[in-house]
This record gives C-alpha cells, sequence and structure tokens, in this order.
C-alpha cells in the first residue's frame, strides 16, 4: 500500500489551473476546448501509458509476412458518418482528418444459422424493425408528452415484436437489433433514451457505421487532437499516474495520485467512466453528495467482449460480414460472428471475431482462454457441419469488467431513467466537473458523445473563469455556467428542460417525432 498522501497539504502540490482527469477522448476534447479558449494552463493526468481511453487497440495475429494485426478492443465503428450538407459526426471529421482506414459496415450482409448449422430466418430481421418503428415513434410521444418511461422490451412488445422465451431464432435476432448496440437487453434499457440515442446518431449524422481498420489504432484520432494544442512529451500530460483521491471544494479542487505526488488546481474534469465511479476506484473528499452518487448508481455500465480468432483458412462464406448463430439453450451464446477475412477488411487473413455482452461477457472473463475457445469452437462446428474446422492459430480478448482504469465498456440507461436523474450524473460538485461517454444525455455509449461532453466542460469552465457566461455561442442564446442538479427528483422531465444547458446537444429527435 503506498503511503498516504493525504498528509501533503495543497501548498506542496503541483498548481495548475484546470485538472483533467482521464485522457480518453472526453479528457483531449476538455483540454482542446481549454487550449481553443486560450486556457494553457491545465495538467492531465493519464493512468495508462498512453492516451486514447477506451479506444484501445492491441497486436493480434500475424499477416503473410509474419506482422501481427492491429485490432481494437474498444470502440471499432465510427457510428453515424454524416450525410452531405448535414452535421457531421466530429469523429468522422477527425477521421477524414487524420486519414484513419475505415470500411463500411453492411449490418445487412448477415447469414442466420442455427445449432444444425445454416437456417434461414432472415424474415425476423424485418419483422423486427416493423415493430422498431413503431416503438421508436412511442418512444417520441412518452418523451415530448413527458409521460412515464417503460423498458424497450415492453416498448417493442406492444409494438409487435414480442418474441417467445423458447424461440431461439427470434431471441438471436433481438439480442442482434438490440445487445449488439446497446450491451444491455431491452428489458434492461429505457424505451425512451434507447430510441432517442439511436436517432440523435442515425438520423442526426446518417445510418452508416464504418469499422476501422488502421493499422495505427483508433486512437490515431486522438492523438491527432492532442497534436493540435500540446507538443510531443507536453510536461503537460502525465501518463502512469493513477489518481487515488480526489479532495473537491466550492474553492478548487487537489488530486492525490498513486505514486505520492498531487496536483491542485481551481478546477478539475474527472472523466473517468461510470465503472471507474461506481466501483469506488477512486477516493472522493469529502464523499459525493447523495444525489451523485444515486445518480451514478442509477445508471449501467455494461460490458461488451469481442472475442479475436485467426485461422489458417477462411472456411466461412467468403462474402458474408455478419453470421447470427441462435443457440437453442441461451440467448446471447457467442450470437454474432464477424468475418474481416474479406477483401475490404483485412485481406485473407483467416481472421473472425465473436461479440458477447454483459453476463456471457462476465462469465468468458473468469474462465481461461482455452476453456471459452473450446465453447466457440462448438459453435462453429455447428453453424459450419460440412466443413472440418482447425483450431484457431490465435485467439484473444480483453477483460474490460476488470480494467481498473475502466471497469466495463460503457453506459447505458435503464428503464424508467429522466433527464433530471441524468442531469445529477453531469452535473459539477463544486469546482469538480464531470465528463464522458456516460454524461452525454444524447450519444452515451458513443465516442462522439464523449467529445461532445469533454468539449463541453472544457468550454463551460473557460467562460466561468473569464466571466464570459451569456450568449458564449453567438448562433444559439447559449447560458453557461454551473450545471443544475436536483436534490429531489420528479418522476419525469418537463420538455422544455430538454436543452444545450442538460446536454442535449440536438433537435433532432424531437423534430422527427413531432412531424
Ligand atoms: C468494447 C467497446 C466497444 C465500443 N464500441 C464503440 C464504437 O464502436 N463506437 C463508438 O463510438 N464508441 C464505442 N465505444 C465507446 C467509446 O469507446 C467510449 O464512449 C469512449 O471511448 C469514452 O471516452 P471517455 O473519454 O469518456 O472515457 P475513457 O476513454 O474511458 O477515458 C477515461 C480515461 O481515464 C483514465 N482513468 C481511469 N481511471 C483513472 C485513474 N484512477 N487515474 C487516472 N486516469 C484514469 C482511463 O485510463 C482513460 O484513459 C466502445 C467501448 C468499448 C469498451
Amino acid at each position: 500500500v503506498p503511503h498516504s498522501p493525504r498528509d501533503q497539504d495543497a501548498g506542496t502540490c503541483k498548481k495548475t489551473t484546470v485538472a483533467i482527469l482521464g485522457g480518453g477522448i472526453a479528457g483531449i476534447a476538455a483540454a482542446q476546448a481549454l487550449a481553443n479558449a486560450s486556457v494553457h494552463d491545465f495538467a492531465i493526468l493519464e493512468y495508462r501509458d498512453t492516451i486514447g481511453g477506451r479506444a484501445w487497440h492491441k497486436p493480434f495475429g500475424k499477416d503473410k509476412d509474419g506482422k501481427p494485426y492491429i485490432i481494437e478492443m474498444g470502440a471499432n465503428w465510427v457510428q453515424g458518418l454524416g450525410n452531405p450538407g448535414g452535421p457531421q459526426n466530429p469523429i468522422w471529421s477527425l477521421a477524414q482528418k487524420y486519414q484513419l482506414k475505415t470500411q463500411y459496415s453492411d449490418y445487412d450482409n448477415i447469414s442466420t444459422y442455427n445449432e444444425h448449422g445454416y437456417k434461414d430466418y432472415s424474415h425476423l430481421l424485418s419483422e423486427y424493425d416493423d415493430a422498431y418503428d413503431i416503438a421508436n415513434a412511442k418512444a417520441g410521444e412518452i418523451l415530448l408528452n413527458n409521460l412515464q418511461d417503460q423498458s424497450a422490451q415492453s416498448g417493442l412488445a406492444l409494438a409487435g415484436w414480442n418474441p417467445k422465451k423458447h424461440d431461439m431464432e427470434a431471441q438471436a435476432v433481438d439480442w442482434w437489433k438490440w445487445d449488439f448496440e446497446d450491451n444491455f437487453t431491452p428489458l434492461e434499457s429505457s424505451l425512451v433514451y434507447g430510441c432517442a440515442g439511436d436517432n440523435l446518431t442515425v438520423n442526426g449524422f446518417s445510418d452508416h457505421d464504418n469499422f476501422v481498420l488502421d493499422q495505427r489504432g483508433f486512437n490515431t484520432i486522438i492523438k491527432g487532437m492532442a497534436s493540435e494544442f500540446m507538443k510531443e512529451n507536453d510536461p503537460r500530460l502525465h501518463l502512469n499516474t493513477e489518481v487515488t483521491e480526489i479532495q473537491y471544494s466550492k474553492d478548487g479542487v487537489t488530486i492525490h495520485n498513486k505514486d505520492g505526488s498531487c496536483v491542485s488546481a481551481a478546477y478539475a474534469i474527472c472523466t473517468f467512466s461510470l465503472g471507474v465511479l461506481q466501483n469506488d476506484a477512486v477516493k472522493f473528499t469529502p464523499s459525493l453528495p447523495e444525489w451523485k452518487q444515486t445518480a451514478i448508481q442509477k445508471f449501467t455500465m455494461g460490458t461488451y467482449t469481442k472475442i479475436f480468432m485467426q485461422f489458417n483458412e477462411t472456411f466461412w462464406p467468403k462474402n458474408t460480414q455478419y453470421f447470427l448463430y441462435a443457440d437453442p439453450a441461451m440467448r446471447g451464446w457467442y450470437p454474432v460472428f464477424q468475418s474481416l477475412s474479406m477483401p475490404e477488411f483485412f485481406p485473407d487473413s483467416n481472421i473472425l471475431f465473436v461479440t458477447v455482452t454483459n453476463e456471457l461477457a462476465w462469465r468468458a472473463e473468469r474462465q481461461s482462454d482455452e476453456e471459452t475457445k473450446q465453447e466457440i469452437m462448438a459453435v462453429l462446428r455447428k453453424m459450419f457441419p460440412d466443413q472440418q474446422i482447425p483450431e484457431p492459430t490465435a485467439f484473444l480478448y480483453p477483460r474490460w469488467s476488470t480494467e481498473p482504469w475502466s471497469y466495463g465498456s460503457y453506459s447505458n440507461w435503464p428503464p424508467a431513467t429522466t433527464l433530471e436523474m441524468h442531469e445529477n450524473l453531469r452535473a459539477n460538485a463544486g469546482r469538480l466537473w464531470f465528463a464522458g461517454e456516460a454524461t452525454s444525455p444524447t450519444y452515451f455509449g458513443f465516442l462522439h458523445g464523449a467529445w461532445f461532453e469533454g468539449r463541453d466542460a472544457g468550454q463551460n469552465i473557460a467562460a466561468i473563469m473569464q466571466n464570459r457566461c451569456v450568449n458564449v455561442e453567438s448562433d444559439k442564446l447559449r447560458e453557461c455556467g454551473p450545471r443544475k442538479h436536483w436534490e429531489t427528483l420528479h418522476g419525469t422531465t418537463p420538455l422544455a428542460d430538454y436543452s444545450a444547458l442538460t446536454g442535449w446537444m440536438a433537435d433532432s429527435f424531437l423534430n422527427t417525432n413531432s412531424e
């Protein structure tokens, strides 16, 4: 146990104006916003030896020349690119700026399987889509009229998609259409905010998702952002620095690190994941107020696990991107395989990966690689009964729920969440601000959500310090300043509360559904 840094008082700590806790995309976007507002005195404290956070890659397998491929453990898609003339996803703008290698993901290029091999149940995919459209309209109605939220499962059931517990093909479709994106089941997800999140990205930007294949890693765009306002080896970036305690008040913030060092700042922006906050990985002094603790525990952090395999041949159909598997006994049992061996991806790489979420992901995390591999091999042998399937030559998966700098993959809104509850997740506690994927009400779970939130926190703090908290953005009458929180939560949220001040960055959801 390292010696407690609490005996050091703020007077001996390194001083900075804004301490940015975490060097993921939210932290870097916050620093960039500060730099753009001429606040150059900041310090970024990052646990790992690199920036990028959950945009995290690793070398895997090998190509024909024996060189490993770079594959993404975390974020893998630019989701919702943008239409010509319409707003563009900032992640897509960055991807273009830094020439990130990506490839369109064709979710319609999917074949369906069960335990006896190929079986066409693709009609269920369109049945789901039809019901989703109805449920989505209903979600809009609930939001607009400030009615009570429900689970996505009940919304879908009322709209005509009600997969029976024993209909494993329908369950597989249900998983692919909902869990594959949201990480949680429809029963565990809010209808209103699940649909809103999807709409704001799909309608606000576009329904195109591009898969990142760049051999520099997805975090190239985050490094690119950082290079615009920081030099190589910039002394303001403190890598390998684990924050263990955050002391905050209305006057300032002092941060203590595991190595005994400390930083005192006028403001801090905590961008740690919801998982880090939920797991008490960092001590807050004083304890966070009850309204904040309640918000932290109210939202959910999921685990989304991609399990990568390389073989010495491509034994699966060469022109298919996705393979959906309906297990006879368990929903979500190695349900979706994705081929990276196609010409547009990693040609002839013989790489396939399968995704599992939550219960099944946690189970896989507790198993040895070998146990998981054998389970997957059994599934593949059922899916392709006529093939001789070799053992993989490389096999790799992350264990997100035990990574001490993340404790899970990304957040979700459970049923019956309200925007007010989320305002409390987002609100500052004195001089301590919060930003990141989970604090975005509109784009939670996405890189762009984290980007918007980091930028917003940085802009707000700069504006507060510079006394410009009236009409900071000339195009919109946007105020800034400390964020509102609710000591007492109400059951629902009036429409007027959906504004830029609460982080509701776009209004396409409201427009779409009021048409
Ligand atoms: C498996 C997976 C798949 C995903 N797929 C996609 C996708 O396809 N598309 C998409 O848009 N998004 C996707 N996401 C979500 C996306 O990765 C996140 O929304 C985004 O990266 C979050 O950025 P952030 O800055 O909010 O948090 P983070 O990236 O988590 O940044 C927080 C930083 O804080 C640091 N930190 C944590 N604790 C401490 C501590 N005690 N001391 C110091 N530093 C600390 C961490 O190391 C990290 O660098 C995925 C995420 C995962 C995990």
